[in-house]
């Protein structure tokens, strides 16, 4: 492919406007063609200054729109599985934001729609598959200088929650992350989870249960925990160290630039994921675009998104009072064949 790629991006909010400041200028090799957002004062805004880009308020009329070889949704997790299924009616390579579908009825049709096209379409966006630290954790686990691996232990804290999140987001947006993290890291199903609610921070809205401890079990009989905790106030921080039989790694706790003044020292710590993540997001966007100029999809696939809403929706389950519970996803189709992740 010599001409750049026109992209469609549905939804112009957070995520979507930095997606388009990305593919319009970090990216080579791709450009924005069309914004889809029912907000159009919001879509015009994202896509103010760029040349030859439309803008829609129906995102069927941006797959449509002259120019669109390929499709970012960023749109909220509800309105994914009907832009995913109208982006494989035409044809046309996705990179999904997460959740893919937080509904797994709806994850699974997904599945079904791309088995029945017979060859891979969508890449899901779990970022922390690009980000340096995750790579480098990976590296150390796969060497095996530390034995087989028998925990993780996660921190996943927000500043602050936007105003419609509920307790379920907290798994199925937040704490999804996480559980693909660990099927990528460890190459093994998460088979059961228990969710545990400490007392509810006084930062949290009224009836939001923040913070929460969520605890996985997988297949190979590892465990691993994760914090959750989106008004914690203080600032964005994930963490992620692993523990094995001979030694542990451990990444996150990297501070911004030390300012020494007026006699005290301080590191900034980010406010949100679009700091925290950037570089994650431009090797995913990047590596995403390149694939599709070779003629090809990779990256996180959508058994990777039906998986993480299987194991999200057994969470919420717990959350609501059900215990520990197990997890049980479909037969994995022969076209995402391998390991976990
Ligand atoms: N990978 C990551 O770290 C992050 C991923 N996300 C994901 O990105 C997606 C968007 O999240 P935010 O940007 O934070 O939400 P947002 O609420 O800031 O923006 C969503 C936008 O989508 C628009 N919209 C609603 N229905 C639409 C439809 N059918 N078609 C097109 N646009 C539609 C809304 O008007 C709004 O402007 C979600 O799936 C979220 O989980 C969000 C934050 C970080
Ligand atoms: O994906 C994200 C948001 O949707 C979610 O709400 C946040 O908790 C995460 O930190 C962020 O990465």
């Amino acid at each position: 492919m010599t001409e750049s790629l026109g992209v469609a991006v549905l939804g112009a909010g957070h995520m979507g406007a930095d997606h388009i400041r990305r593919l319009d200028r970090v990216v080579s090799g791709a450009r924005v063609a069309a914004v889809a957002d029912p907000d159009t004062d919001r879509a015009k805004e994202a896509a103010a200054g760029i040349e030859g880009v439309s803008v829609h308020a129906e995102a069927e009329a941006a797959l449509d729109a002259p120019g669109v070889g390929a499709v970012l949704i960023a749109s909220p997790g509800p309105a994914h599985e009907a832009a995913l299924l109208a982006a494989f009616a035409r044809g046309l390579p996705v990179l999904c934001e997460k959740p893919m579908v937080p509904d797994p009825a709806g994850a699974l049709r997904i599945v079904e729609a791309e088995v029945r096209l017979g060859r891979r379409l969508a890449q899901v966006g779990f970022m922390r598959r690009y980000d340096a630290g995750y790579l480098r954790l990976k590296a150390v686990l796969e060497e095996g200088r530390l034995g087989r691996t028998l925990m993780l232990h996660c921190v996943h804290r927000n500043a602050a929650s936007p105003s419609f999140f509920t307790s379920e987001m907290l798994i199925e947006d937040s704490v999804a992350h996480e559980i693909d993290a660990a099927r990528w890291l460890l190459g093994e199903e998460l088979t059961a989870v228990t969710v545990l609610r400490p007392r509810a921070s006084g930062g949290a809205p009224e009836g939001l249960a923040d913070p929460q401890f969520v605890v996985f079990e997988t297949a190979g009989g590892a465990l691993v925990d994760v914090e959750v905790f989106v008004n914690c106030r203080a600032g964005y921080q994930v963490r992620c160290e692993a523990v094995g039989e001979l030694g542990s790694v451990r990444i996150g706790d990297d501070q911004g630039p030390l300012v020494t003044v007026s006699g005290s020292a301080a590191a900034e710590v980010p406010q949100d994921y679009v700091v925290r993540f950037a570089d994650a997001y431009d090797r995913e966007v990047r590596a995403w675009v390149a694939a599709i100029r070779r003629g090809r999809v990779g990256g996180p696939s959508v058994w990777d998104g039906y998986a993480a809403s299987v194991v999200a929706e057994a969470g919420v389950r717990s959350l609501r009072g059900g215990g520990r519970v197990t997890v049980e996803p479909a037969a994995r189709p022969e076209l995402y064949a391998g390991g976990a992740g």
